[in-house]
C-alpha cells in the first residue's frame, strides 16, 4: 500500500446480549461472509446518517428479532484484518424485549460466559472475551 494512502476503518456497531442468567447471546457468521463460520456478537456496519445505537438497534431487530430497552458503552476496539479494517463499538445490551433467534438462518445460541473462549471467534474479538471473563470474575 502507498504509504500516502489511509486506510478507512469500516465502523460497526456489536451488541453484548446479556440474559438475567448471565449467559451472553451469540451467532455464527454465513460461509460467504467475511471471518466466515467464526462466531459473533450480533451487529452490522453503522450506515450513512446513523448513531451506532440506532445501528445496533436495527441490526439486532433485523438478524435477531430483539427490541433493545437498556444498553451502555462496553468498549471500542480498532482491528486490522489486512484486507479490511474494522473499529468495533461494542454496547452491552442489558434488556431486551423478544427472544433472540437467528433470523437470516444462523446458528445461535446462549453461552456462559466461562465458556466463550472455547468459541472460535475473529481475532478483534479478543479483548471482549476477556474483558467478559474479569468482570464475571474469572
Ligand atoms: N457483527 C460482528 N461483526 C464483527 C465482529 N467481530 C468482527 O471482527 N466483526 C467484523 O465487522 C465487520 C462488519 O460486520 P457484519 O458483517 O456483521 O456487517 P453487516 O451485518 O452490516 O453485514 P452485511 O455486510 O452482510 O450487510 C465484518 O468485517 C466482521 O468480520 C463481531 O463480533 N460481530
Ligand atoms: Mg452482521
Amino acid at each position: 500500500m502507498r504509504s500516502d494512502t489511509v486506510k478507512k476503518s469500516v465502523l460497526v456497531a456489536v451488541g453484548v446480549i446479556e440474559n438475567t442468567e448471565g449467559e451472553i447471546f451469540i451467532c455464527r457468521r454465513g460461509a460467504g461472509q467475511h471471518q466466515a463460520n467464526k462466531w459473533e456478537f450480533p451487529g452490522g456496519k453503522v450506515e450513512a446518517g446513523e448513531t451506532v445505537a440506532q445501528a445496533l438497534a436495527r441490526e439486532l431487530a433485523e438478524e435477531i428479532g430483539i427490541r433493545v430497552t437498556d444498553c451502555h458503552s462496553f468498549m471500542r476496539i480498532e482491528h486490522d484484518y489486512g484486507d479490511k479494517q474494522v473499529t468495533l463499538d461494542i454496547r452491552k445490551v442489558t434488556a431486551f424485549t423478544g427472544e433472540p433467534h437467528g433470523l437470516e438462518g444462523q446458528p445461535s445460541r446462549w453461552v456462559p460466559v466461562t465458556e466463550l473462549h472455547s468459541y472460535d471467534f475473529p481475532a478483534a474479538n479478543s479483548p471482549i472475551v476477556n474483558k467478559l471473563q474479569t468482570e464475571a470474575g474469572h
